[in-house]
């Protein structure tokens, strides 16, 4: 069964004509959704879905009947200031929806009188965080970060002899997550200096960004269930670009024996654009693993998955730091890499949470773990590209960085693109480093 249908032809063209645009992130075949409203407005933040350079208001479109009968109720839902209860629906509900959406928004649509009153330039729109996330995990999917960055923090044992059988993850902290374009203090903590026998106290010195998907639960499960791979799909909304932005000296310290803490719990940045998983589907790939490595026990191993269950989303980290804003020139692109080269897919990651018992739910939010590829330059976090912050990184306006420095912006950026088929994009996630706070 192909799980491409007519949303996804890639000859559909728009009215709003920024979208026909060679390049451009949101064309038809996209529809990704956020929650937004006018910026520094005190309206309430709704869901919208981009088409262009636009965004069409699910509220309003709900309430002047601009879509089809059929999918006006799941419109209304996306008025909330959440897309919990539209989540919450299910797979039915969002394809029905973006159905409506696509058939509204191409060229010669009769509805387009209605919608484009439902329009709202993103120019003038601001975001949120799109779903109310009530728990947060983090998973460690690259084999390549996992090899790297276990040197660094344990040189005699880096890739543990769990990692090719277990999906590796921690539990994070959802209050800390944050929409792009804020910035966020430089965290304060505890950190060991080589050779010192007891702690400093102060401001991170090793502060590092990570190059990560996020993957947002759709339908949950009741607590005492599992979820089998098959199934496993049907209950992710979709994906968005995320910076897990790590403490790496506070880590090294405190991570022993129980992972991550106050090193990840600071700040998280998502863009504010989900991208279906049906979005997605033309950027399938097969999901292969190395000649030799074990292959994943029964729960975890679907001929689904083997034949197309990984995604070919490029991605592509810049930096641009105070000195680059000042001199107006552009971001610098500090590596770019693909999401198939992850170890373990969406499926096996929300199969595996779930199949002790544990319950997700709508808005819960996964990250991929550290998206490095297999060459140096498709690093993911600087601690790999610097190779632990020893051997700086060179920027093309001659300044470099082994760690970021307060006023450094990071910028991520996501698309899929594939010959025959349309560019969709992510837009973009980017977040500030502030000083920190004097106590
Ligand atoms: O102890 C280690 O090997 C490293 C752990 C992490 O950095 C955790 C993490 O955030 C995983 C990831 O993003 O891939
Ligand atoms: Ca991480
Ligand atoms: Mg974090």
């Amino acid at each position: 069964m192909s799980l491409l249908n007519e949303t996804h032809a890639p000859a559909l063209r728009s009215w709003v004509a920024s979208a026909n645009q060679p390049g451009a992130d949101f064309p038809i075949q996209n529809l990704p959704f956020a929650v937004f409203r006018r910026a520094g407005s005190d309206e309430t933040f709704r869901g919208g879905v981009a088409i262009g350079d636009q965004i069409v208001d699910l509220r309003m479109a709900a309430s002047r009947a601009a879509l089809s009968p059929q999918s006006l109720r799941f419109a209304a839902a996306c008025g909330d200031s959440s897309l919990n209860r539209f989540m919450a629906m299910g797979p039915d509900a969002w394809g029905a929806l973006r159905l409506a959406l696509s058939r509204a928004l191409r060229t010669g649509a009769p509805e387009r009188e209605l919608l484009s009153a439902c329009l709202v330039p993103q120019s003038d729109a601001e975001y949120t965080v799109p779903a109310k996330i009530g728990d947060y995990t983090d998973f460690y999917t690259s084999i390549h970060h996992a090899t790297s960055v276990g040197k660094l923090f344990r040189p005699e044992s880096p890739l543990m002899p769990n990692y090719k059988w277990v999906p590796i993850g921690y539990h994070g902290r959802a209050s800390s997550i944050q929409v792009s374009g804020q910035g966020f203090n430089r965290p304060v903590g505890q950190t060991m200096a080589p050779g010192k026998s007891e702690p400093d106290f102060g401001p991170c010195k090793r502060l590092d960004y990570e190059l990560e998907l996020g993957i947002y639960v759709g339908t949950g499960n009741q607590s005492c269930s599992s979820v089998p791979m098959d199934q496993a799909e049907s209950h992710v909304f979709g994906l968005c670009l995320l910076n897990d932005w790590s403490a790496r000296d506070v880590q090294a310290w405190e991570y022993q024996p129980l992972g991550p803490f106050l090193s990840k719990n600071f700040a998280t940045t998502v863009s504010p654009w989900i991208v279906t998983l049906e979005a997605l589907a033309p950027y399938r790939v097969p999901f292969a693993r190395p000649e030799g490595d074990p292959q994943p026990l029964p729960y975890l191993d679907t001929p689904a998955n083997r034949a197309g269950g990984a995604f070919d989303v490029q991605l592509q980290v810049l930096l641009e730091s105070e000195r680059m804003r000042s001199a107006g020139s552009a971001p610098a692109q500090l590596s770019a890499t693909s999401y198939r080269h992850a170890y373990w897919t969406v499926a096996q990651l929300l199969a595996h949470h779930t199949v002790g018992g544990c319950n997700l739910q709508p808005g819960d939010l996964f990250g991929s773990g550290t998206l490095s590829g297999p060459t140096p330059d498709q690093a993911g976090a600087l601690i790999e590209l610097t190779s632990g912050g020893k051997e700086p990184l060179s920027l093309p306006d001659g300044d470099s960085r082994t760690y970021l420095l307060d006023g450094d912006t990071v910028i991520m950026r996501g698309w899929c693109e594939k010959p025959g088929t349309a560019r969709i994009g992510f837009g973009e996630c980017r977040g500030t480093v502030l000083p920190a706070k004097q106590s």
